[in-house]
């Protein structure tokens, strides 16, 4: 090599170096200015930031733990000793997080704080601070990560569009319609899985897995209260291809909120693997199940027959620029009301024999009440057994305490439209998003005297009523007018399947599994729950 080879060479190795230094000097410069967030971000006063790494914040906790993701917000708020916190992760928007029960109540009943109301405000601020419930919203994340599945149906839905929705749905859930229909089609569908389910679990000494039996059973039991249609999971062995679709794209959802950069993996995926079913294949066997159930209903109805179902609502109702609503719409609402109908009583049902199983003091306490008040006799009658739940207090009070401890919609979060002050103080900004836990809310000291124990009496009275508490204590079914519209659909299905599967089996889990969640929208079990079923004898 010449000598002008080795200058040239030193010259660029120069410049590298300089570059390099420079490069490591505004990095460390940064990394000074934002040494527990992500890379500017601002530092939010006041407002206790959970643990993170310089430039990159909580993101590499986040891909750490995101299989326990649950814990991880349970464990930042006993880290912080905080109520509110905030979390900064490079590529996912900044999270102003709360279990404080007063800001949960105020952001689900949306009323703004005092502070805002007295300060100057435009013309324009008025209307939104008097008109507050619209200042926390189904915000541009939730929609990006759900749009494909969701599309804008209820649960995404915002304003008039998801008003309509809400007014219309409301029609089905009258008390006549949970007396009479709703209780006849949960004692059909428990009666059939007891025979060809349970029974022969108990003769054969079989273990089941009782988390796909209780999916198939709040399946079966929506989609023909909801859309008319008999989807006989139960009776299959396997899982029916639309509910198998349709779980993974769920799952893919909630994933897309954790992992920044979602688009490019799922593209990846689908050139690295071309062999495996596509997030769009599985999105197309939800489309043509969701299809075929509208196909089907309109063609009953040119026949002259007539429904009364959330479906045939839905196809006599009108959209928010009061037209009739087109396939696409109806494919949206039947999907979130899947969602809203089958999982989370599904997961409900098993998290309640979880506890259970292994906490059979308050098993026993639970079969003294159901026989004491069910007979034999009540179990064919919906009217009478719709009656008699009523006054089971401790049936309703194993059902809180499980949504307390389990609840369904583990982590939810909104968007701020405007600055807003919380009850605790904190100050939120617009563009904001708001989460609240009622996972980490249902087990921190500070919100529930021990935690987490499980103990259905702190939901008795003194004077043996059931005790009410806030939804901004308990927010396992949201709150204000979002308020679930199923709650009370919801714990008749429970409840009536409770009394049934308890008077009549005993269920053992089958010792040596890891019974666990499996992080997505809402708390399914991530391996199921594998039990032994006996008779229960006298
Ligand atoms: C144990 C069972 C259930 C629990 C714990 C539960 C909980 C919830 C929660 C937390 C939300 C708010 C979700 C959000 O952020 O948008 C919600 C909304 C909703 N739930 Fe339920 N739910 C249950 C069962 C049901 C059932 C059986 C139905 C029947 C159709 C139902 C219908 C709905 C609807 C339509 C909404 C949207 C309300 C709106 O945005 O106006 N839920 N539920």
């Amino acid at each position: 090599m010449s000598v002008f080879g080795d200058r040239k060479n030193n010259s660029a190795l120069q410049k590298i170096g300089i570059v390099g230094g420079a490069s490591a000097a505004i990095l460390g410069l940064l990394a000074l200015k934002y040494p527990d967030r992500a890379i500017f971000d601002e530092h939010r006063e006041g407002i206790p930031c959970q643990p993170g790494y310089p430039l990159v914040g909580g993101l590499p906790t986040i891909v750490r733990y995101k299989e326990k993701m649950h814990d991880l917000f349970m464990t930042g708020f006993e880290l912080t000793g905080a109520l509110t916190t905030t979390t900064s992760a490079l590529g996912i928007p900044r999270s102003i997080i709360t279990i404080n029960p007063k800001n949960v109540e105020h952001i689900l009943k949306g009323i703004l704080s005092t502070a805002i109301f007295s300060r100057k405000l435009t013309t324009h601020h008025k209307i939104s601070a008097i008109d507050n419930f619209s200042n926390y919203v189904k915000g541009p994340q939730l929609d990006g990560a759900t749009q494909e599945l969701f599309g804008h149906g209820i649960f995404n839905a915002n304003g008039e569009q998801w008003k309509y929705q809400r007014k219309t749905a409301s029609l089905v859930f009258n008390v006549k319609n949970f007396r009479d229909d709703f209780s006849r089609v949960f004692i059909k569908e428990i009666e059939y899985m007891s025979k060809n389910i349970f029974d022969k679990a108990c003769a054969e000494g079989t273990p089941v897995d009782f988390h796909d039996i209780m999916f198939k059973f709040t399946l079966d039991s929506f989609i023909l209260l909801g859309f008319g249609v008999e989807l006989n999971a139960l009776a299959s062995k396997e899982k029916v291809p639309f509910a198998a679709s349709f779980d993974i794209c769920q799952m893919n959802s909630f994933q897309r909120f954790v992992n920044p950069a979602w688009r490019i993996t799922e593209a990846l995926q689908k050139v690295l693997l071309p062999w495996k079913m596509s997030i769009q294949d599985h999105l197309n066997v939800v489309d043509s199940f969701a299809n075929e159930v509208i196909d089907r209903r309109r063609a009953q109805m040119e026949n002259g027959e007539i429904h009364t179902d959330l479906l045939s609502r839905f196809m006599n109702a009108s959209n928010q620029f009061g037209e009739p609503l087109n396939n696409k719409e109806l494919r949206d609402m039947i999907l979130n009301f899947v969602i809203a109908g089958r999982d989370t009583t599904a997961q409900a049902l098993s998290w309640t024999f979880y506890n259970l199983c292994n906490n059979p003091r308050t098993e026993y306490k639970l079969l003294k009440e159901i026989r004491e008040h069910i007979t034999d006799e009540m179990e064919n009658d919906p009217v009478v057994l719709y009656e008699a739940i009523k006054n089971m207090t401790y049936a309703h009070a194993v059902l809180y305490e499980v949504l307390r401890l389990h609840p369904s919609v583990p982590n939810n979060q909104k968007y701020a439209l405007n600055d807003d002050i919380w009850p605790d103080g904190t100050q939120i900004k617009k563009g904001d998003y708001v989460m609240w836990s009622p996972w980490a809310q249902g087990r921190n000291e500070q919100v529930w005297k021990n935690a987490k124990q499980f103990q259905p009496e702190r939901w008795i009275a003194e004077d043996g009523s059931l005790r009410r508490e806030s939804q901004g204590q308990w927010p396992a079914f949201h709150g204000g007018p979002r308020v679930c519209l199923g709650q009370n659909l919801a714990t008749l299905e429970a409840i009536i399947a409770i009394i049934f599967f308890v008077k009549h089996y005993e269920f053992t889990i089958v010792p040596g599994q890891d019974v666990t969640y499996q992080v997505s929208l809402t708390l399914p079990m991530k391996n199921g729950m594998n039990v032994y079923v006996n008779k229960r004898s006298g």
